[in-house]
C-alpha cells in the first residue's frame, strides 16, 4: 500500500504498464496476460498472502517471469516464512536491501540488527548470502545499496548508479524492483542483464533528478520526470555496472 503509486509510476514513466492487482479471485484471469509478475510482501496481511502465493504458481505455469521483493522480512516470523515460502515459487529475480537478503538467506528473523524496511548493512556484507541465495533457488540475487550486486550465484556485477538521496523517499527500492521485473519482461533469457540493467538506469534517473532536487519530495518527483526523459545517448553515456571480482 505504501509503495504502489512509486511503483506503477515509475513502470509508467519507463514504459510499461503497470496493473497492482490483490485479489484471489482475479488471479487467475488477469495473471497468465502479464509480461512479468512482481510480488512485493511490503504491507503483508494474512488475507493478501494466498493471492501472492496463487500468481506466482499462475505466472511460472504460464511462463512468465515474477520477481519477489522480501520487504522487511526480518520483522517478524509470518513475514519471513511467507517469503520463503515465496522463494520456493520459483522467482526469476530476487532483489532486496543487504539486511534482506542477509535475513533470507539464512532464514533468521527478528532481532540481531536488522530493524524495519530499512537496511543496516552495506551491499557488500551481502555478497555471500546473496550467491547462496542465487545458486540454492536458481535465481537472479540483487542486493541495492550504494553499489547494486547482481548475481546469478557464479557471475557477479556492480551496478554503480544513484545517489544516497534515495534512501530518504520510501519505495525507491519496491519502484526499482517493479522496474526489474519489466527490464525482464522484454527478454526474459536474459534476465542477469536486464536486472544489473534496471538498477543501473534507476540509479541514473536518481542522479539525473539529484541535480535540481531541494530534498527526498522533489527528488522523488523528478526521478520520475529523468526516468522518462531518458534516451539512449545518456543511457549509454553514463550507465556505470563492471564486474565485481
Ligand atoms: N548510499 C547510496 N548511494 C547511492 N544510491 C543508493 C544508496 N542507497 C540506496 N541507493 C539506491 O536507492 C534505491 C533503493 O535502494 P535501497 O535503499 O537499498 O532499497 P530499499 O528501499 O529496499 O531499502 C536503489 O536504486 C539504490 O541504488
Ligand atoms: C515503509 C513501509 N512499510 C511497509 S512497506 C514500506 C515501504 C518500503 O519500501 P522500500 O523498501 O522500497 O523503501
Ligand atoms: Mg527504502
Amino acid at each position: 500500500m505504501v509503495s504502489m503509486d512509486l511503483m506503477a509510476n515509475t513502470l509508467l514513466a519507463s514504459g510499461a504498464s503497470p496493473a497492482m492487482v490483490h485479489a484471489a479471485e482475479e488471479v487467475g484471469d488477469f495473471t497468465p496476460r502479464v509480461d512479468a509478475l512482481c510480488v512485493n510482501v511490503g504491507t503483508l496481511s494474512p488475507e493478501w498472502l494466498p493471492s501472492m502465493k496463487s500468481a506466482a504458481e499462475v505466472a511460472v505455469g504460464a511462463g512468465k517471469p515474477w520477481v519477489l521483493d522480501p520487504v522487511a522480512v526480518a520483522a517478524s516470523g509470518f513475514r519471513m516464512s511467507a517469503c520463503r515460502d515465496l522463494l520456493g515459487l520459483a522467482p526469476a529475480v530476487v532483489r532486496g536491501n543487504a539486511s534482506e537478503i542477509i535475513a533470507l538467506a539464512s532464514s533468521h528473523s527478528i532481532g540481531g540488527t536488522h530493524k524495519g524496511t530499512d537496511s543496516t548493512h552495506a551491499s557488500m556484507d551481502a555478497l555471500e548470502a546473496a550467491k547462496t541465495l542465487a545458486r540454492a533457488n536458481c535465481a537472479i540475487v540483487a542486493v541495492s545499496g550504494a553499489v547494486n550486486l547482481i548475481t546469478d550465484g557464479d557471475r557477479v556485477v556492480g551496478a554503480h548508479n544513484g545517489v544516497p538521496m534515495m534512501q530518504k523517499i520510501t519505495a525507491t527500492g519496491c519502484a526499482v524492483t517493479a522496474l526489474i521485473a519489466a527490464f525482464v519482461a522484454v527478454d526474459p533469457s536474459h534476465a542477469f542483464e536486464a536486472t544489473a540493467s534496471a538498477l543501473a538506469v534507476f540509479g541514473l534517473a536518481g542522479e539525473l533528478g539529484m541535480e535540481t532536487a531541494k530534498g527526498p519530495a522533489s527528488l522523488r518527483m523528478n526521478l520520475i520526470d529523468s526516468l522518462h526523459g531518458l534516451d539512449e545517448s545518456i543511457v549509454v553515456s553514463r550507465v556505470k555496472i563492471a564486474p565485481v571480482p
